[in-house]
């Protein structure tokens, strides 16, 4: 439906940043500007600018997104800081507080600016992400709202009441889909090492990981029952799953690489 979404000022429209227009234009928005350095194909009604100098000073959106990368948060937020005075701020950058954005936001000249934070993924670009949100006490009811619709408009959308979370979020469900692609890089390779043809190879392994996210989705069965149900007593599975799940194997490589990306995540803040 055209224009069911409200209008956006989306700064910084990159791997995320463009997921979430992707799927946001396929639900409807409304005329929104994209300020980012490097977009040059944004379909009318919505229009790019470069700089934050370009932006109409008429221009009134409903909701600032951040999604540059957290080192350029210092240099952005001073230039767009004025229209953090009439709309609140989404922020999706990775470790990035609400207390760090709200001070340099009044160091800034705009003291008061409501600041949300959300962890997406790129999932979002289909209408299948997964978004982690945190809204200090400040936020209104309806600030969270709006969140939440345009969240909603490209995936799930859960919240969370204690921001330190918001890190082990970002290690889960943030970086989560790069697991999940690496898994399926995996097994192409080792299809091929045990001599399928690469074409083969490939495509058996993207609809494996494909079709069990689908099934896992639409059966709402927990994985480890659906896993169960593909492993016959002394058969194939079997075997490749004591390799996998050897205490020393996947349990504990998975737990070691979340609690990289957390602590990463908590590097980041500052
Ligand atoms: N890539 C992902 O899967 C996820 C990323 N995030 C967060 O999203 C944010 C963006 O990450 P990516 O999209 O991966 O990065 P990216 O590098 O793909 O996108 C950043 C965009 O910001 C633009 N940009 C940078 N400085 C600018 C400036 N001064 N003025 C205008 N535009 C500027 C760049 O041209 C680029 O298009 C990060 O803070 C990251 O933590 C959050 C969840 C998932
Ligand atoms: O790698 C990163 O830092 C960002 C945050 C979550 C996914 N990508």
């Amino acid at each position: 439906m055209a224009g069911s979404l409200p209008p956006l000022l989306l700064v910084g429209c990159g791997q995320m940043g463009g997921a979430m227009l992707a799927g946001w234009l396929a639900d409807g928005l409304a005329p929104s500007v994209i300020l980012d350095r490097h977009r040059d194909d944004i379909p009318a009604p919505h229009s790019v600018v470069r700089q934050a100098s370009d932006l109409p000073d008429d221009f009134a959106p409903a909701l600032i997104i951040l999604a540059t990368k957290p080192q350029k948060a210092a240099e952005i937020l001073p230039s767009i800081a004025h229209f953090a005075r009439h709309a609140p701020i989404l922020s999706v950058m990775a470790g990035k507080t609400v207390g760090g954005l709200t001070a340099a936001l009044a160091e800034a000249g705009t003291p008061g600016a409501t600041v949300i934070r959300a962890m997406p993924n790129t999932p979002s670009a289909v209408g299948q992400g997964m978004t982690v949100c945190f809204a200090p006490p400040t936020a209104t009811e309806a600030d969270r709202a709006l969140c939440t619709r345009l969240l909603s408009a490209v995936g799930d959308v859960a919240w969370v009441a204690d921001e330190a979370q918001m890190d082990a979020v970002t290690a889960v469900s943030g970086s989560g889909p790069a697991y999940v692609f690496l898994l399926a890089e995996l097994m192409e390779q080792a299809g091929i090492a045990q001599g399928l043809p690469a074409d083969l190879a490939r495509r058996i392994a993207r609809r494996t990981v494909s079709g069990a996210g689908a099934l896992m989705e639409q059966s709402g069965i927990d994985a480890a029952e659906l896993r169960r149900r593909v492993t016959s007593p002394g058969g194939t599975t079997q075997q490749a799953l004591e390799v996998l799940m050897a205490p020393q194997a996947w349990p504990a490589t998975m737990e070691q690489a979340i609690a990289a990306a957390t602590r990463r995540a908590r590097e980041l803040a500052s």
